[in-house]
């Protein structure tokens, strides 16, 4: 966002006038969505309080009843901010003064993200003050680069940030801090490679079969089951991918296992494959293969990936496949390829990538960093998962539930995202897609949920998002 501020900048663009925009951006975000009450502008020092005065000057305009308070003396502030308190025109009290203010809803235009040291004095009282507050950028008090506070923080039942997300606005903690996040154009153009997860983004491209589709035209999927003491794993992760539309999913298993996933398995057909070289040849009709859950810490386990990862087939990689690379993740990161997909969770994540979360700024960079690192889409799983893919783009999937926090919930996830992946979908989008499903099937679901109840809330969801309820 800065570097696409100064690229602006240096065309030429004027800066007041970017604050201009970005002013009455907000007071139209304040006015449609709290259209009563008296309201309290809180400025800082800098850009951000600038925004908060032209935000003011046009709240007035529209009859709003405003009060202004500014962190320090108008005569001190500077440049654009200076411009924009003159553009108010009206009073300036001490920030100090706001604290025992009548007032409904509180601007908070102190700080944007940049904020270097934690909030004190009446700033610091005013964060922990509560009620209802609208934030400009970010809640002030957040640290924008790592995502949480500093100290004492607003917390905001909404925030307006210009030209386009970052990581604060999505990963915990501070996303918990920002409300509701709305996204203005003020006129920078950015490359947006940062999104929140919404079927806005893919709903459109949900697969669905043709009136003459046929199961052979809806994918295969296959699924690795462990041994006969872990099977319900491949198992959640293969009827998560029928559910999900692939045409066909078969269960690979161990000789030993046989028996146990034939008394389990319906729909989902079941084949033997003792070793790496009967892998190979059962997998030749699949398209996507998911390899890992309760797959077993071993040498076969490490064997299989490989073969996989040597086969025609997209691979979706979890749990014990990930886990047997952690003794040498180089070798590994040489065998995936941009159309594979890991999910690890943040255990997983540190085996395979080591100190990448606390190096890198934010779970996004990190996740970024591993997309690159490994040459495949990763998904790092948690409150806000964050998918990367190798040359940049990342999404992160805030629609979920502490309810998912469950044994087998990460199985059914894999399996949403094989079988959509079997369907031709690109596998960055799949992930996006599994992720959102699986939160949303969660969310129904809700106290009490356990993996076992995920699937069958898949056809409900599905059919809304393809318009078959209206
Ligand atoms: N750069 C631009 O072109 C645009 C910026 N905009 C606004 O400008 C903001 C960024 O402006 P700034 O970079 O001036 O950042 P801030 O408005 O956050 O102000 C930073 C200033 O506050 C001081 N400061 C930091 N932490 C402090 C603390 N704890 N106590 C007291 N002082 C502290 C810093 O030394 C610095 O002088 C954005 O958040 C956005 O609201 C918008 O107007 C759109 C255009
Ligand atoms: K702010």
């Amino acid at each position: 966002m800065r570097a696409a501020e100064e690229k602006l900048f240096s065309t030429g663009v004027d800066s007041f006038k970017l604050m201009q925009q970005a002013g009455n951006a907000v007071a139209e975000f304040v006015h449609a969505n709290w259209p009563e009450g008296r309201i309290q502008v809180l400025c800082g020092p800098g850009g951000n309080g600038g925004d908060g005065f032209v935000a003011a000057a046009a709240l007035a305009k529209l009859w709003r009843d405003v009060d202004v308070y500014c962190l320090v003396p108008a005569e001190k502030l500077e440049g654009d901010s200076a411009k924009a308190a003159a553009e108010w025109g009206d009073e300036i009290k001490p920030l100090e003064a706001a604290l025992d203010a009548p007032h409904d809803i509180v601007l908070d235009a102190l700080f944007g993200g940049g904020l270097s040291r934690p909030l004190e004095g009446a700033a610091e009282k005013l964060a922990a003050r509560g009620g209802r507050v609208i934030s400009i950028d970010v809640p002030s008090g957040i640290h924008g680069e790592l995502a949480k506070p500093l100290g004492a923080c607003f917390r905001a039942e909404g925030t307006i940030t210009f030209a386009a997300l970052r990581p604060a606005h999505v990963l915990m903690p501070s996303a918990a801090y920002c409300g509701g996040v709305f996204v203005a154009d003020i006129g920078v153009p950015v490359q947006t490679s940062l999104l929140e997860n919404s079927p806005l983004l893919w709903g459109r491209r949900l697969p669905q079969p043709g009136q003459g589709s046929h199961k052979h035209a809806r994918g295969h999927l296959a699924v690795v089951s462990g041994n006969i003491i872990s099977t319900g794993a491949a198992r959640l992760a293969g009827r998560a991918g029928l559910r999900a539309g692939a045409g066909l999913v078969t269960m690979l298993s161990p000789p030993d296992a046989i028996a146990v996933n034939a008394s389990h398995l319906t729909a989902v057909m079941l084949k033997e494959v003792a070793d790496a070289e009967q892998l190979r040849a059962a997998i030749e009709s699949a398209s996507v293969v998911i390899l890992g859950p309760a797959a077993g810490i071993n040498t076969s386990t490490r064997e299989n990936v490989e073969c996989l990862l040597s086969s025609n087939c997209r691979a979706v990689l979890d749990a014990d496949a990930l886990t047997v690379f952690s003794d040498d993740p180089g070798a590994f990161f040489k065998q995936l390829r941009p159309d594979d997909l890991i999910t690890p969770h943040i255990g997983e994540f540190n085996r395979l990538f080591g100190d990448l979360l606390e190096t890198e700024p934010n779970k996004v960079e990190a996740t970024r960093k591993a997309a690159q690192l490994a040459g495949c889409v990763v998904l790092l799983k948690g409150p806000d998962t964050v998918i990367a893919r190798p040359d940049g783009p990342a999404i992160v999937n805030t629609h979920a539930t502490r309810w998912l926090a469950t044994a087998g919930s990460g199985d059914v996830l894999a399996g949403i995202a094989g079988g959509l992946i079997a369907q031709g979908v690109d596998t960055f989008t799949a992930a996006a897609m599994a992720s959102w499903l699986h939160g949303e099937a969660g969310r129904r679901i809700g106290a009490g949920l356990i993996a076992e109840d995920l699937e069958a809330e898949l056809p409900d969801i599905l059919s809304s998002l393809h318009g078959e309820h209206l």
